[in-house]
């Protein structure tokens, strides 16, 4: 055990931490600094920051045909890798060096595939994207070699990651869990530090699978619990989950404490901090996940826990938001009162596999509204209209929805209302509102230009940059 108290810990760098030589080097040396005190380290890597939307772009431009442009930025991407190695120490003839130029070779060859077939399905997307990450492991394996310490680095399948066929979002299976423990005890034991490759998996027969935007998270956990860490470590550029985006309220402030379920909350409204689905294997162990900031290492960050840390005068945590949102309205007075005509509209849509961020009906039973991101607004309408019968389907671009979230509004009285007065005295008008049963949050949609706005002005109104009050 280390003088911190920690045994094992599984530290999760993003694309931030990860962007060039210089970032991997001072996360290879935050894990290294754990490890010369004792602990044992398995570090998770994100892509190099913007990788991934480059290899969305990639694979988008090879299925229309833009097989120059595709070559261009493969191109591009090759050199930075390669300048990352040199940086860090590997010779042009190094097996590093060689494992980089052979990945964008196959990689230039799975995009070629999609430039023939003028087709992209959710499995080539998945194989393309995860070249993000395969390709910045190696990169951590280097920086911390260069430290003086041994490292290996894997694919997320080659650790154990193993999950359902749900290309794009795929989930891990039960059996991961074992898998993982078998596949990476073997390196802590003999001193050998593990670097995984975040947010990809494989299938059992093999196929590379994606955990949806921001799965390094997930990946951490996954491992956390498998191999029942004391901590996950999420390292960030920021002090760890604020109580709003920082780039939107100059003054948000860290929030020490949170729940599972308040993390979760926050993350489903927008907070780009971490993964939504994160938590999820950390919530029968009790294992705690801690977001931390790599430029300040000794600040604790926040701690995210099973139980909450409520502080009477701020029942509200924290104010999120989600950009580009559609409403859909669906009106029809007659259909509408009939039950199993609203159950097909709530099936049409689940049978498409799209995530409703808001739902309302109304109490005449003549109007039932939900939000949606817009990218997934048209297929919403399709499935929509294919539900037939008498039904007027109307959708809202341009739409944003702000929630707030904190336990400690659970059977406090008045807080909805002082969300809605700080709005309108903002002059932020309300299209729709919902709270959660849960009473973790309450959200609204509002104008997307004036989301901004209402962010600060909710912030304010829950005096959220004031220091929590400790409980006695
Ligand atoms: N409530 C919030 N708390 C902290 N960061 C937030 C919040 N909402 C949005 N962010 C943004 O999320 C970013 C961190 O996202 P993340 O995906 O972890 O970055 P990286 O991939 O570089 O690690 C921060 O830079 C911050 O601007
Ligand atoms: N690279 C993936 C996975 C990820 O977790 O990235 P980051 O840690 O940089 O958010 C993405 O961009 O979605």
């Amino acid at each position: 055990m280390s003088q911190t108290g920690h045994s094992l810990l599984v530290m999760k760098f993003g694309g931030t931490n990860m962007g060039d030589a210089a970032a991997i080097r001072h996360s290879a040396s935050l894990a290294a600094r754990s490890v010369d005190e004792g602990v044992k380290v398995i570090v998770v890597v994100s892509a190099m920051a913007g990788v991934t939307n480059q290899l969305l772009k990639i694979a988008d431009d090879a299925q229309k045909g833009d097989i120059a442009a595709a070559n261009d930025e493969i191109a591009a991407m090759r050199t930075r890798h390669f300048t990352a190695a040199q940086e860090l120490g590997a010779s042009p003839d190094s097996a590093a060096v060689r494992e980089i130029r052979e990945m964008h070779e196959t990689l230039r060859q799975a995009v070629y595939g999609v430039y023939l077939l003028r087709e992209l399905t959710p499995r080539s997307r998945d194989l393309i994207v995860a070249f993000g990450e395969r390709l910045s492991a190696p990169l951590m394996s280097l920086a911390l070699e260069q430290s003086g310490h041994r490292a290996k680095h894997l694919t997320g399948g080659e650790a154990g990651i193993l999950t359902d066929t749900n290309f794009g979002n795929a989930k891990p299976l039960p059996t991961t869990y074992e898998r993982i423990k078998d596949r990476l005890s073997g390196f802590m034991a003999a001193g050998v530090i593990p670097v995984v490759s975040g947010f990809m998996g494989e299938t059992e027969k093999g196929a590379i699978t994606t955990l949806g935007r921001g799965g390094t998270d997930f990946s951490a956990t996954i491992i956390g619990k498998a191999l029942h860490a004391d901590e996950v470590w999420g390292w960030k550029d920021v002090d760890g989950v604020m109580s709003a985006d920082p780039r939107v309220v100059a003054d948000a402030r860290n929030v020490d404490t949170l729940s599972y379920g308040e993390v979760m909350e926050l993350a489903y409204f927008g907070a780009k901090v971490l993964h939504p689905l994160a938590v999820t294997p950390l919530q029968d162990s009790g294992i705690p996940l801690r977001l931390k900031n790599s430029r300040d290492p000794d600040f604790p960050g926040t701690l995210v826990q099973a139980e909450p840390n409520n502080d009477q005068a701020h029942p509200v945590k924290a104010v999120t938001a989600i950009r580009n949102v559609s409403l859909i309205n669906v009106t029809g007075a007659g259909a509408l009162g009939v039950p199993q005509v609203v159950a097909s509209l709530f099936d049409a849509i689940a049978r498409v596999n799209i995530t409703l961020l808001m739902v309302s009906q109304s109490s005449s039973m003549s109007n039932v509204s939900i939000a949606v991101q817009s990218g997934d607004a048209e297929r919403t309408l399709s499935a929509l209209r294919e539900v037939g019968g008498d039904l007027r389907i109307e959708e809202q671009d341009g739409v944003a929805v702000l929630a707030i979230v904190g336990s400690g509004m659970r059977g406090q009285k008045g807080v909805s209302a002082r969300m809605f007065t700080a709005l309108a005295d903002a002059d932020v008008n309300i299209l729709m509102i919902s709270q959660g049963s849960s009473e973790l949050n309450v959200s609204v949609a509002i104008n997307g230009a004036e989301v901004d706005q209402a962010t600060r002005a909710v912030h304010a109104a829950f005096r959220l940059n004031e220091a929590p009050v400790a409980a006695d």
